[in-house]
């Protein structure tokens, strides 16, 4: 007998990175693809709806239902930062690992999650981003903050997002702050003419969100010092670019317990 895959249920499966998730899962032969849930289809065939073969795996609109009549190992999350957390709550209720992708949770929540997971004795992972690119530029932008304190960051996203700052600018900054004294920057004098115009302020560091038709996920961070400036950017150009991230997680979560915050604790 081979090992026993990992039984996945998708959250948001009819969303840009819900359907690219049941793709990438039903490709990987580790991986099953048992169930999906949406907000109002329910029984209705997940290949009647997406458009590719998707096994036998049905919608359901009741979280803990699909969770339940599926014996799910893994939740993976892919919807709005209001519909997450209720999410978060029943998946670790019922020990299913969750891997969550979905943005705009505070420190103290997953904190509570964290506990919780311990609790269950499961792993779980919320991952701001699972481009490994985009790793990488959170790493190299913590690293140069130390010898380049003075820094801003501009995002770009398309328009349909609803968080701002994006979670990658959002854990950018932590990671950042980790390394550099908090401070101010700019003009001390400054004002703005037009309210906003220097971006939002997270320890003195400003982060600048674009949305606009066309972009999908993009990021620069800046740095200044005396006479040059360094600018480290990171493009997601399709939602594929997420995927071996995502496929990842859902193996790593089953050999550790606790709630990890971000994929990069999870490599190397
Ligand atoms: N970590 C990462 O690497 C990445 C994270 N993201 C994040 O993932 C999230 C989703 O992004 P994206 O796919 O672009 O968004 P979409 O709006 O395309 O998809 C969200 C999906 O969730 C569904 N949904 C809403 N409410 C519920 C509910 N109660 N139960 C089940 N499904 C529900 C929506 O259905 P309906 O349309 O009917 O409302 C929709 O199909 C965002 O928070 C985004 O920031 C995005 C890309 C990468
Ligand atoms: O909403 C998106 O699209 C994305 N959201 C994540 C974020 O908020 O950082 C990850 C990626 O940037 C795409």
């Amino acid at each position: 007998m081979g090992e026993e895959k990992i039984r996945v249920v998708v959250v948001g499966a009819k969303g840009k990175m819900g359907r690219e998730t049941v793709k990438a899962v039903m490709n990987d032969p580790e991986l099953d693809f048992v169930g999906a849930v949406d907000r109002t289809l329910d029984g209705v065939q997940v290949s009647e709806v997406l458009g590719f073969d998707c096994g036998e795996a049905a919608f359901y609109n009741d979280l803990g239902k699909a969770l339940i009549d599926t014996n799910a190992t893994v939740m993976i999350d892919f919807t709005n930062p209001s519909v997450v957390k209720g999410n978060l709550d029943k998946a670790i209720e019922l020990g299913v690992r969750p891997v969550v992708g979905t943005t705009g949770m505070t420190p103290e929540e997953i904190a509570n999650w964290d506990r919780e997971c311990r609790e269950r004795e499961i792993g779980g992972l919320i991952a701001p981003n699972f481009a490994i690119g985009a790793i990488l530029m959170m790493r190299f932008s913590a690293m140069a903050a130390k010898y380049m304190p003075h820094v801003e960051i501009i995002e770009m996203h398309h328009d349909q997002k609803l968080d701002a700052p994006s979670g990658t600018a959002l854990k950018t900054l932590e990671l950042i702050a980790k390394e550099r004294e908090a401070m101010g920057q700019g003009h001390p004098n400054e004002h703005e003419t037009i309210t906003g115009s220097r971006g939002g302020d997270y320890e003195g560091m400003r982060v600048h969100s674009v949305r606009l038709p066309g972009y999908v996920a993009h990021q620069q961070v800046i740095f200044g010092g005396l006479g040059q400036t360094l600018t480290l950017r990171h493009d997601s150009i399709n939602r594929e670019s997420f995927m071996p991230g995502v496929v990842m997680s859902c193996k790593m979560v089953m050999n550790y317990t606790g709630l990890v915050y971000g994929l990069e604790n999870l490599l190397d």
